[in-house]
């Protein structure tokens, strides 16, 4: 459906692409979400935060189908995956592209065959439309031609990032889930990357869902933040709105030590 694709920011505001309601999710008797409520609205960057292990990867892995829920419903682009028949589900899956923590990328398969992987999944191109299309994605990510042909053991950290992001692209989707997009890079590198989501995300009117630790990243490219913690939102707002919270963890994640250097490069700026 063309028209479902706005303007960057069209309806940002108030049309939520993905709507998780009462999830309940756990493993044996622990219980990691329980009643957890969150929307991923259209056309923003949603930085998502938590204590290690409080459950961040178990809500994408649960919102992508990955992890089975106990409880509770979540709608994507308007439909509940429980009830979607194979060939809608299929549909949906289409709509999003992911990044994994570890980057992941298939170390015995070229760059461009890696960026390729969901279009031989879910498209039938002929090999010469999918190498257009892949150099074109490389390219949306800031790479040469020439790192195409290269294997993933001849790339730099930064680079394998750029790689997973073009192949998260590949189906050019409405929402991508970065998981620790900035992990493992140096300061510089981790920048160019928020960077280059932020572009991304105006030129394409793309919806960006980003696991983080990262505070240059909340600082610099979220549109909002939620944060996990107990197994539900503490809570979800702006910047500004997350630096003005009581809630004992917030205080300490935005106004500790290292958040005053963040801010006080922020304010250098
Ligand atoms: N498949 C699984 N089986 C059992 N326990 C699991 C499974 N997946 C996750 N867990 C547990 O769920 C909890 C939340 O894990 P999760 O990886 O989502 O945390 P996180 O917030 O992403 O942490 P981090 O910031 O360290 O990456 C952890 O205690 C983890 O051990």
């Amino acid at each position: 459906m063309a028209a479902e694709r706005d303007e960057p920011g069209r309806n940002a505001e108030r049309e939520p692409l993905i709507s998780v309601r009462d999830l309940v999710v756990g493993f044996g008797d622990r219980l990691v979400l329980n009643g957890l409520n969150l929307d991923i609205m259209r056309g923003e960057i949603l930085g998502f935060i938590g204590p290690s292990g409080s459950g961040k990867s178990v809500l994408t892995r649960t919102v992508l189908g990955l992890t089975p829920k106990q409880s509770g419903s979540i709608t994507t682009f308007g439909v509940d995956l429980d009830e979607a028949s194979r060939a809608d589900r299929r549909a949906v899956e289409r709509r999003w592209g992911v990044l994994f923590q570890q980057g992941a990328l298939f170390s015995s398969l070229s760059v461009l065959q890696n960026v390729q992987v969901p279009m031989r999944e879910y498209l039938k191109l002929s090999d010469g439309l999918m190498d257009e299309l892949a150099m074109l994605k490389l390219e949306m990510v800031g790479l040469k031609p020439d790192v195409g042909e290269k294997s993933p053991s001849e790339l730099s950290g930064g680079m394998i990032k750029r790689v997973a992001l073009a192949r998260a692209l590949a189906l050019d989707p409405d929402i991508v889930f970065l998981d620790e997009p900035t992990s493992g890079l140096d300061p510089i590198g981790a920048q160019d990357f928020d960077e280059l989501i932020s572009t991304l995300q105006k030129t394409l009117g793309l919806t960006v869902f980003m696991v983080t630790h990262d505070l240059g990243s909340l600082y610099s490219v979220c549109d909002r933040i939620a944060a996990l913690g107990d197994g539900k939102i503490l809570k979800a707002g702006t910047i500004d709105e997350m630096l003005e919270s009581d809630d004992p963890w917030l205080k300490s994640y935005f106004h500790g030590k290292r958040a005053h250097s963040m801010a006080d490069a922020e304010a250098r700026h």
